[in-house]
């Protein structure tokens, strides 16, 4: 065999296994649990900062001396789990007091040597020390950084053969979905389980989604948290980790005011501000809505459009401020008489529609006529106790199939409204598509 290229074989066993120590900076430590002796090398003692000590015997009291009290309990139960053979090894990470007084986190990992390689009946177990200090500074910083972030951050991974999972999640996650980390990172349905039943099927799909198209993803959806239900959204972007396994970083943050605000914007865009109807915009949206309801499904619709006569003369006489409240009650009105499933919008100045599904020619003039009687025969009673009286015209048009637009329609209306007007007012007059 060439040995040229295999120049390690030159050294010993010993030497090469202390160029390793030397190189990876590992302690290490030897143990006798009967007899409570314990050998440590240099870099044992150098790891926590007694440059002056060498290797040599401690004994296991001191070790224990230099642990935290608080990591000392996990690490005697990890020896006894292992020693009573429950454990392939033993391995735990806990602080070390430093020389200079403060704490350094140390990887412990040991194992028990096989009684084959004894020449005494002696247990003795082996391991090392590494100083994982940095890394645990690093993790600390991250969490504070996730800690202060006003939502949930984590990281799950999918892989084609295991189902996703959470790998990381922050402590947050108890404060804004109501589940401990540890419940998440045992089973992701924890965290599935606290959206909104009506949401649940959506935010599966967006995760398989994204899983499948290996892209950013992102959902807006309910929790329900402490008996309240909270708009939530949930993002995360994918780091392919291996062929095997995908990494999601994300975040979950609570959107409950800007969703809050959205819906009264919302609100706000469709709603008539005089008197709280929807507008001419929302009514047109819906008409449009309801042509093409009809279009396919034949649904019968009416709509009736009524202008209150010669309005001018009550702003011109009693006040602009007058007419308005005119205007509102004679919205309570209209609102009172029509059903739930009707429109009723202010589309003009002193103009109100009522668009009503499931309605006949018949049934609609005969509400027309009504709410004309009513408003022509009830006196409306203004704040400072004035009263005046209204009377209205209309046109009522009705529908059932295919119509070309909504011009055809407001058109047609309109015309009725016009010859209700011009044949004397307080009048209602109906035409059929
Ligand atoms: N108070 C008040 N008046 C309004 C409002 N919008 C429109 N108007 C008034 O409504 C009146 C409408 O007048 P016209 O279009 O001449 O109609 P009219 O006086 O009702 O007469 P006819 O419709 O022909 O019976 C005008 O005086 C407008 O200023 C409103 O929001 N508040």
């Amino acid at each position: 065999m060439d040995t040229k290229h295999r120049p390690v074989e030159a050294l010993s066993t010993e030497a090469r296994l202390q160029a390793i120590l030397r190189a990876t900076k590992a302690g290490t430590w030897e143990w006798n649990p009967d007899s409570g002796e314990v050998l440590v090398n240099d870099q044992w003692w150098h790891m926590l900062g007694y440059y002056g000590r060498s290797g040599g015997a401690i004994s296991f009291h001191e070790w224990e001396r230099l642990c935290h009290p608080d990591d000392l309990k996990l690490a005697h139960h990890e020896l006894a789990e292992h020693l009573a053979r429950r454990s392939p090894d033993y391995n735990v990470t806990l602080r070390m007091e430093h020389a200079q007084g403060h704490w350094c986190w140390i990887h412990s990992r040991g194992m028990r040597i096989p009684e084959s390689e004894l020449l005494s009946k002696d247990i003795w177990v082996m391991g090392t020390h590494q100083d994982i200090s940095h890394q645990m500074g690093l993790k600390h910083k991250l969490e504070k950084l996730a800690d202060s972030v006003p939502g949930v951050v984590y990281t799950f991974t999918s892989s084609p053969e295991k189902p996703c999972r959470f790998t990381y999640i922050s402590p947050t996650s108890e404060q804004f979905l109501g589940v401990a980390p540890a419940d998440a990172i045992e089973n992701p349905e924890n965290v599935v389980k606290v959206v909104h039943p009506g949401d649940q099927d959506r935010v599966r799909r967006a995760v398989v989604d994204g899983v499948q198209a290996l892209k950013s993803w992102q959902c807006d959806y309910r929790i329900c948290l402490r008996g309240q239900s909270r708009w939530m959204r949930a993002m995360a972007c994918p780091e392919v980790e291996n062929s095997e396994a995908v990494a999601w970083h994300g975040m979950v943050v609570d959107i409950d005011d800007q969703k809050q605000l959205e819906r009264e914007l919302e609100h706000l865009s469709v709603t008539d501000e005089l008197t709280g109807l929807y507008n001419r915009r929302y009514f047109m949206q819906r008409l449009d809505e309801a042509l093409a309801e009809s279009t396919r499904y034949q649904t019968p619709y009416a709509l009736l459009s009524l202008d209150v006569d010669r309005f001018k003369v009550i702003n011109d006489t009693l006040g602009h401020l007058a007419g308005d409240a005119a205007l509102r009650l004679l919205a309570q009105v209209l609102g009172r008489r029509a059903r739930r499933t009707d429109l009723v919008a202010r589309v003009g100045g002193e103009e109100f529609v009522l668009l009503m599904p499931q309605t006949g020619l018949q049934d609609a003039e005969a509400l027309a006529e009504q709410v004309r009687q009513l408003v022509e025969q009830t006196p409306f009673e203004l704040q400072d106790g004035q009263r005046i009286r209204l009377t209205l015209s209309g046109g009522v048009v009705s529908w059932q199939g295919a119509v070309a637009d909504t011009s055809k329609i407001l058109g047609l209306c309109d015309r009725l409204l016009y010859r209700a007007k011009s044949q004397g007012r307080n009048q209602v007059l109906v035409a059929r598509i």
